[in-house]
């Protein structure tokens, strides 16, 4: 079994870089196999998900520091390069003889001996380099020749994302935005208020040694922060007082706003973030269609409305193209669209290099699919909310551009909501995360 953070953290990246595995998958995998105490555990997420988040500028650097740029490094010894860089650039816990010796001793134990001087030479090269330089961030400006590679090889993310963030918001807010992507998430929760209230649930955490706030305007919402533990065990979980699900999305049902009774169709549902939330809302009453192609999730939805107690959510599987029985019969339909996830990188470390702007037209045509489909659902006189977690005009104003300019019997509906600053003239709410510090979102209501 595994003791050595470094190593398993080394054999996580090479099995991603391998075969393409998910990051959170393969490093939860390797978890529950290692014998780890909390301290290497932290230390071995730490620096998985930091080298591939970052991957593009420790990319950079081995470029900058060796003959041969990082493409044309071994596999191996370039995954060793990027755990050494990761440690002296962005942990400043670990002192650099650590992080420089523990890289050597990982070439030496990986069959690569005969490169530990060259693993040495290079980090001590980097650390003089550093030691003489006092300027840790780039200044950029507008007209910067080759602007799009400084900021992709400092912030670490492709040039495609770059050039649409930095067309939409110009090059200050860029690299805020960068900046917020590259911090650790924090978890917010929605409460039960059919099982308890915000105050009881903030006073059980806070015994319980954790950080917790209210978030404004929700008033179902608490934040968490700092050292957290197993989500499972933290108080009210097992009695289903509460669900993870950031602020943003909070939004979302709420938007819908759902009245007891009513006949709901949530059509892209698992694993059931907020067809739970809109159970709750309704108190539990009416019913709620759960659909999903996803069997999997549908599953992760169904122990989420088992633990809630919730009786009122039925679950269809199947892709919602081909169901043909729903016309005309919703009062109201939620489609929180399958999407790029542009909005929530933070979360995701790899999301950043699993898109390009490709598939993200691919994922545009879908989304125009299912809003087509899933309009014919509601009754006339109902509504429809259309909601991405991406931040990504062809994802979201352009979908709802096009769908009412081929459907003059829907328009946009103004929403009533205390967060007017993310209201935009059309009517659209759309989330920046570093202006709203929540994941970044998009929600429109349409009327029929
Ligand atoms: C953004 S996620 C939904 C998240 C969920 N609403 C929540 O709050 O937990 C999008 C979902 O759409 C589902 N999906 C994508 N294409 C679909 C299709 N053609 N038919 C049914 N479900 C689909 C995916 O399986 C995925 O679970």
């Amino acid at each position: 079994m595994n003791q050595n953070p470094r190593q398993l953290a080394f054999l996580i990246l090479r099995d991603i870089e391998r075969r393409g595995t998910y990051a959170d998958i393969a490093l939860d995998q390797s978890l529950r196999q290692a014998d780890l105490n909390p301290v290497n555990r932290r230390l071995t997420t730490e620096l998985v998900y930091g080298c591939v988040r970052r991957r593009r500028s420790l990319d950079a650097l081995i470029d900058q520091f060796a003959q041969k740029k990082s493409h044309q490094q071994q596999n191996d010894l370039r995954i060793i390069l990027h755990l050494g860089f990761y440690q002296l650039a962005y942990l400043s816990q670990i002192p650099a003889s650590a992080a420089v010796n523990t890289s050597v001793e990982l070439a030496k134990t990986n069959g690569l001996s005969g490169l530990s001087g060259f693993v040495n030479g290079i980090l001590r090269q980097y650390l003089r380099q550093q030691e003489k330089s006092d300027q840790n961030y780039p200044i950029l400006k507008l007209d910067d020749k080759n602007l799009i590679q400084k900021l992709g090889d400092f912030y670490s993310f492709p040039d495609w994302i770059l050039e649409y963030w930095l067309n939409e918001l110009g090059l200050e807010e860029t690299q805020q935005l960068c900046q917020w992507f590259n911090q650790s998430p924090t978890i917010d929760l929605r409460i039960n208020p059919l099982k308890t209230t915000r105050e009881t649930v903030e006073n059980e955490l806070k015994l319980a040694g954790i950080n917790v706030k209210p978030i404004p305007h929700l008033p179902q919402a608490l934040r968490l922060s700092g050292s957290i533990g197993e989500i499972q065990k933290l108080p009210g979980y097992q009695q289903g007082w509460w669900t993870i699900q950031d602020s943003s999305a909070q939004w979302v049902s709420h938007l819908l706003d759902p009245q007891p009774g009513e006949m709901i169709i949530d059509a892209c549902a698992a694993p059931g973030g907020k067809t739970t939330h809109i159970a709750e809302l309704m108190q539990d009453t009416g019913i709620i269609l759960a659909c999903d192609r996803a069997k999997s999730r549908l599953k992760k939805l169904q122990q989420n409305q088992q633990r809630l107690q919730l009786k009122s959510i039925e679950i269809k599987a199947g892709d919602i193209r081909t169901f043909s029985e729903y016309n005309n019969s919703a009062d109201r339909v939620l489609l929180d669209a399958p999407c790029s996830g542009l909005g929530t990188l933070h979360r995701r470390a790899d999301a950043r290099w699993r898109h390009t702007a490709e598939n993200v037209q691919e994922l545009s045509q879908l989304q125009g699919e299912l809003l087509e489909k899933t309009a014919n659902w509601v009754k006339p006189g109902g509504y429809l909310v259309y909601a991405t977690c991406t931040i990504h005009p062809l994802e979201n104003e352009r979908i709802i551009e096009s769908f009412l300019s081929q459907n003059s019997d829907w328009k946009i509906d103004l929403p009533e909501i205390p967060l007017q600053e993310v209201l935009t003239p059309e009517g659209y709410l759309k989330v920046w995360p570093h202006r709203q510090n929540m994941d970044g979102f998009f929600i429109v209501r349409l009327k029929r």
